[in-house]
């Protein structure tokens, strides 16, 4: 239903541009022109660690970008999407992603690509906000029935896994101000931690490059290492662990297990016992709150054993899990796997679908993080979404690097016009 008052879409011109994301990979950026001469855009993001069951991302074949390019999602979007939407006024974002279910015609986005369907849901998302006068997180509020908050932010500063060439198997090391009383401290303090952790690898000789995310990328392979690091940097920075600045992970195992529940790491196999006793262990010793894909996506047993024995002490995250799908959340909430969910709307490809898991999160009383992918662009919608959502948890990965602080500023400017907005892991229902 169109929230009260709002104008209907109706889109004079739609464009699609090939542009390079953070990795130096193409994307694709849309431009959608009203008549009133408003340009809304949305670009698609890309990751590198991806679930099986996300919504598909088109790529062409041949040797362009070594085979990478989206000249063919572009085509798709100028000639049948554009026409479409052109066509016809729709009253929400239902109406167009719906549209685009149907002219993508599989339940994947296998036809028209999930990277044409997100960057145009995004831009009707900012066209409607446009339309009805708001901020585009207010409209998410709006649309969702929801309470804004400013998110606790979740800087990814060490990386490993597939983000980083580094032998650390475990993804995400992220460092938490959930004791900050505004967003502005929080970045602060992240930027600070972050500045101490490059002291300390210096320090110690370990100073390399960084990896996907922005995080540094050390020559270590113990998830105990990167620990002790944060644990020195956030005291380095003069903040108290766990209250201050709490740590959240994801080791991202679909990187580096099996279904059957073995993972291959620091040079030999553990099996799901020693996994689940080496995060016991970790979660006693370090201030870890967020633990994410912990075990591969199809080890299920194991997911159900972590959630039960750890569930009541840290956050359980289900990323490649649950895909920021609706129905996968359902599921996992009904069969106990997960107790949060991590939510990237190109997982599931359009606004509304990222809508329906929020919703479906909510309604089993889960936490939910909102997530950047490792491949991003200057496109800030997350951090609208965010607030809007308010469900209080935000990744954009480190304090530095333009496509990651587009985020972190993007909140910052909503913070500096309203101040009356809260900041804060939401209270949990
Ligand atoms: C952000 C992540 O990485 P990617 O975008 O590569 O899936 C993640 O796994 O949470
Ligand atoms: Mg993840």
């Amino acid at each position: 239903m169109p929230l009260a008052g709002q104008k209907a879409l109706q889109v004079a011109r739609a464009q699609a541009l090939q542009i390079l994301d953070s990795r130096g990979r193409p994307t694709v950026q849309v431009a959608l022109t009203l008549d009133d001469g408003y340009v809304a855009r949305g670009a698609a993001p890309s990751g590198a660690s991806t679930g099986e069951n996300e919504a598909v991302e088109v790529r062409d074949g041949g040797r362009a970008y070594g085979g990478a390019g989206v000249t063919g999602v572009v085509r798709t979007i100028t000639d049948r999407i554009g026409p479409a939407l052109e066509a016809r006024t729709f009253g929400t974002v239902g109406d167009v992603d719906e549209l685009l279910h149907e002219l993508d015609g599989t339940d994947s986005f296998a036809g028209i690509g999930s990277n044409a369907s997100v960057s145009v849901s995004i831009a009707a998302a900012r066209a409607f906000a446009h339309l009805g006068g708001s901020e585009t997180w207010r409209w998410v509020a709006d649309t969702l029935g929801t309470s804004p908050r400013l998110p606790v932010p979740h800087f990814n500063v060490i990386n490993g896994g597939a983000h980083a060439p580094n032998p650390l198997a475990f993804q995400e090391f992220m460092v938490a101000p959930v004791g900050a009383s505004t967003f502005a401290d929080a970045v602060r303090a992240g930027a600070e931690v972050y500045a101490s952790l490059r002291g300390r690898l210096r320090a110690q000789g370990k100073l390399a490059g960084v990896g996907d995310e922005g995080g540094f990328a050390p020559d270590i392979d113990a998830p105990d290492e990167a620990l002790d690091l944060l644990v020195g940097a956030i005291e380095d920075a003069g903040y108290t662990p766990r209250t201050d600045v709490a740590i959240a992970m994801d080791p991202a195992a679909n990187g580096f297990g099996t279904p059957t529940g073995i993972y291959v790491f620091s040079g030999r196999e553990h099996e799901r016992d020693e996994m689940l006793d080496l995060y016991a262990r970790l979660v006693r010793d370090y201030p870890v709150w967020s633990l994410e894909d912990p075990f591969h996506e199809e080890d299920l047993e194991s997911w159900r054993a972590i959630t039960a024995h750890l569930g009541d002490e840290v956050q359980i995250v289900g990323d490649d899990l649950c895909v920021t799908s609706a129905e996968r959340i359902d599921r996992g909430a009904a069969d106990g796997e997960s107790n949060a969910v991590l939510i990237k709307p190109n997982q599931t490809g359009t606004v509304t679908g990222t809508f329906d898991a929020l919703r479906a999160a909510s309604s089993h009383g889960m936490g939910a993080m909102v997530s950047h992918r490792s491949g991003e662009t200057l496109d800030a919608f997350i951090a609208d979404l965010v607030v809007g959502a308010g469900t209080g948890q935000l990744k954009s990965g480190a304090p530095a690097r333009g496509e990651r602080v587009a985020k972190y500023n993007r909140l910052l400017e909503i913070e500096a016009a309203d101040s009356s907005l809260p900041y804060g892991l939401a209270p949990r229902a």
